[in-house]
């Protein structure tokens, strides 16, 4: 796995308080990275400083294995929290200037910036200026400001936030189109359940430092494993079963969690919930149940 992206220890203090502490996480490419946490955790200090927009007070970013460049950010495209948008220029014409600044020949910015128009349904919108379109959309002139130089890797601040579902699969399209041209993408999002279908892996972080990283089908597997059981009659006897911890019990059906996520203990102790299940009737489902993501992130983050 190439690391496109890596921060290294990267640090960042504002007089005595430190937001962002010693944290080191990896952009790889091609992949969709989602970065959460909760609000102060320091993910939009993170991502300014992978773009150069905030000075680092220590620890570093590095492209392609060696320290970034100037020159590397400036194929790199990037939503800030605050969209950056001018109210009063009209949409095509701010994206063409936006376009330029990112290197591209005025030709070049705005043939690229009407498809991406098209694209989003509001190829009749280019005339308009910024303030007559909603907030959505406002948002999807943001995005394709941050595609227009076929940027080598993507930094978005919340790109998500207060997009109604069908612009969410718009973007989410999008993303993935980027990441199938190899590119690394860096997001952060509140919507834990959108970042569970989406991203390929995950950056939790907790007041300033990385409190866990990886698919999320790593962070679900250093959990506790949970089991679904069903029965005929009232399950309450799983309670005397060792090795489990109840999480719900409601008639004939439990929740399970057990204590031991190793082989081959966990093994024995789902044997001793379908021996003690079958003593006393019928089991009629014994199922692993996938963590959601909200609750890892409540564990990791607590
Ligand atoms: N210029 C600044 N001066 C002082 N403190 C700052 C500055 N910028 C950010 N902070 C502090 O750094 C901490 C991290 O903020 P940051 O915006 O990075 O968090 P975040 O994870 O993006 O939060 P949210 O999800 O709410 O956007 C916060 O406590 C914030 O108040």
């Amino acid at each position: 796995m190439d690391a496109m992206i890596e921060t290294r220890g990267l640090t960042r203090r504002f007089g005595e308080r430190t937001v962002v502490d010693d944290v080191s996480f990896d952009v790889p490419d091609g992949m969709l990275t989602g970065f959460v946490g909760g609000n102060g955790a320091g993910k939009t200090t993170t991502m300014r400083m992978i773009m150069g927009l905030l000075g680092i007070s220590a620890g570093e970013v590095l492209w392609q294995g060696r320290p970034i460049t100037a020159a590397d950010r400036r194929r790199f495209g990037y939503m800030p929290e605050e969209r950056g948008l001018y109210p009063k220029q009209k949409v095509l014409d701010q994206l063409v200037y936006l376009g330029e600044l990112s290197g591209l020949p005025a030709a070049q910015a705005r043939a690229s910036a009407s498809e991406s128009l098209e694209r989003f349904g509001l190829a009749d919108r280019g005339g308009d200026r910024v303030e007559k379109l909603s907030l959505g959309n406002q948002q999807r002139v943001q995005i394709i400001a941050a595609l227009l130089n076929r940027p080598q890797a993507l930094i978005l601040d919340e790109p998500f936030s207060g997009l109604d579902p069908a612009a969410v699969d718009s973007m989410v399209d999008l993303l993935r189109e980027e990441t199938a041209r190899g590119v690394p993408v860096l997001f952060s999002s509140h919507q834990l359940d959108l970042v569970e279908r989406l991203c390929d892996r995950l950056v939790v972080l907790r007041a300033g430092e990385v409190v866990a990283q990886g698919s999320v089908e790593e962070l679900r597997a250093r959990g506790p494993e949970r089991l679904r059981v069903v029965t005929d009659r009232d399950a309450g006897w799983i309670r005397d079963v060792p090795g489990v911890h109840v999480l719900d019990v409601d008639g004939p059906e439990a929740l399970v969690e057990l204590a031991d996520h190793d082989l081959p203990a966990a093994d024995a102790v789902r044997r001793a919930i379908l021996t003690a299940g079958l003593d006393r009737g019928e089991v009629r489902e014994l199922a692993t149940v996938r963590t959601p993501l909200s609750e890892i992130y409540r564990e990791v983050t607590a």
